[in-house]
């Protein structure tokens, strides 16, 4: 893969693809870490002399225009932390877009309106999706990618694009793979992957290559109702994938069959409501009540997982345990945390919100071996899998 040093960049519009997909509450961002992680290579193509022209998503608007999900946080705190002006542009490709990146001078950076405002962003079809990628190449003269969190979405800024352009990896590509490879060759056993969080359409089915690489698999957040339903316990109204149920029930089986251990919490701190004043309480993992919802691992799972990752020599988590952004689902992420730290294994916490997660509660980031931007980028790095905003950067 090429990097930034390859490219002659002074003078020249650079269109950089940074993952700043940041949690938000009431329009506030709650962490700015993807920003941090993104500034190093913005900042050495500022320096060398490039126009350079940000641009990302936010959230899943589904190529809408949705005002609480506009990038202008984004760019306002991104020039704080340049200690620059960010030129924002109002929409992706649009007249706004075309007037800020034709401003810009040699060092100047802007950032365009979120991306998946536009639907050829992640549209399957490939003439809608080139169709903006003709678009976002017109505004620069080089690409770089950048937004490791996004790698593994085929998707017109990640995929497309570098198609157009003379393209290289930033900084952040090149360090995020580095580390990864280290879980993809030999790794040192125990090895245990911890998963959580709420994208479980998106991250179940890693489990079936997982299946055949980790010796331990430990299941929380959102993602372990599905595994509780399909061993036949009641799951009230708590976060479900009706049809994962026999995939599940498969992983199961198999995972019996080929001596990985499955771990499951024991109880679960139930909740009436998604929030944090709702009743809520402790009870078995086996007994959520049919009005409740599960909103974190309870004590004893948190105990258990620790327990399990003791020993282990390497670990992988994704995926926060509860709604740790609420104090009383917080409980069971910060036990992983802890676990994870204590263990002294080689530890690499992925995801944006388990990143989050871990500053939030209060961790020493340098506790861990690595904090990875990318959640689900790293599970399917890890699959294996060939990811389209590599692979484009590869070709
Ligand atoms: N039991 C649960 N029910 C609903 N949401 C949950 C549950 N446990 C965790 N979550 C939510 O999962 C979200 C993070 O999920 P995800 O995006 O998959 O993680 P990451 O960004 O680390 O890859 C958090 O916002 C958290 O509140
Ligand atoms: O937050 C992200 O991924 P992650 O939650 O798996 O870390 C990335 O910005 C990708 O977002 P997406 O999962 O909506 O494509």
């Amino acid at each position: 893969m090429r990097t930034i040093d390859d490219l002659d960049v002074a003078g020249r519009r650079v269109l950089v693809r940074s993952d700043l997909n940041v949690p938000l509450e009431d329009g506030r961002i709650t962490d700015d870490g993807r920003i941090r992680a993104s500034l190093p290579t913005i900042e050495a193509l500022r320096t060398r002399g490039a126009k350079v022209v940000v641009c990302a998503h936010l959230g899943r608007p589904k190529g809408q225009v949705k005002p609480e999900l506009s990038l202008a946080p984004v760019a306002a705190r991104l020039g704080e932390l340049l200690r620059a002006d960010v030129a924002f542009a109002t929409d992706v490709v649009g007249d706004s877009a075309r007037a800020v990146a034709a401003a810009l001078p040699d060092g100047g950076v802007a950032l365009l309106e979120n991306l998946r405002f536009e639907p050829g962003e992640t549209s399957k079809d490939d003439a809608e999706r080139g169709a903006l990628a003709d678009r976002l190449a017109a505004l620069a003269d080089l690409y770089v990618g950048d937004g490791f969190g996004a790698v593994h979405r085929k998707h017109a800024s990640v995929y497309d694009v570098p198609r157009l352009l003379p393209h290289a990896a930033g900084g952040l590509i090149a360090a995020e793979v580095e580390v990864l490879k280290r879980l993809t060759e030999d790794v040192e056993r125990p090895y245990a992957v911890a998963l959580g969080g709420s994208k479980v359409s998106d991250k179940l089915g890693v489990i079936d290559s997982l299946l055949g690489k980790a010796d331990r698999i430990l299941v929380g957040g959102g993602m372990v109702f599905t595994f509780l339903k399909a061993q036949g316990h009641e799951v009230g109204k708590s976060l479900l994938e009706e049809d994962q149920l026999d995939t599940v029930r498969g992983y199961l089986r198999r995972a019996e069959e080929t001596g990985v251990e499955f771990v499951l919490p024991v109880d679960v701190v139930a909740a009436t409501a998604f929030s944090a004043d709702a009743d809520h309480g402790v009870v078995a993992a086996d007994a959520i009540p049919a009005d409740r919802l599960g909103l974190d691992i309870g004590p004893e799972s948190g105990k258990l997982f620790a327990a399990r990752l003791a020993d282990a020599r390497t670990v992988f988590w994704n995926g926060p345990m509860g709604v740790f952004e609420m104090e009383p689902y917080a409980n069971g992420t910060r036990a992983v945390a802890q676990g994870l730290i204590d263990s002294g294994a080689f530890t690499v916490v992925g995801g944006g919100d388990s990143a989050a997660a871990v500053r939030r509660l209060g961790f020493d980031e340098a506790a861990f071996s690595h904090i990875s931007t990318g959640g689900g980028a790293s599970l399917e790095y890890l699959e294996g899998k060939t990811l389209p905003g590599l692979q484009a950067l590869e070709d």
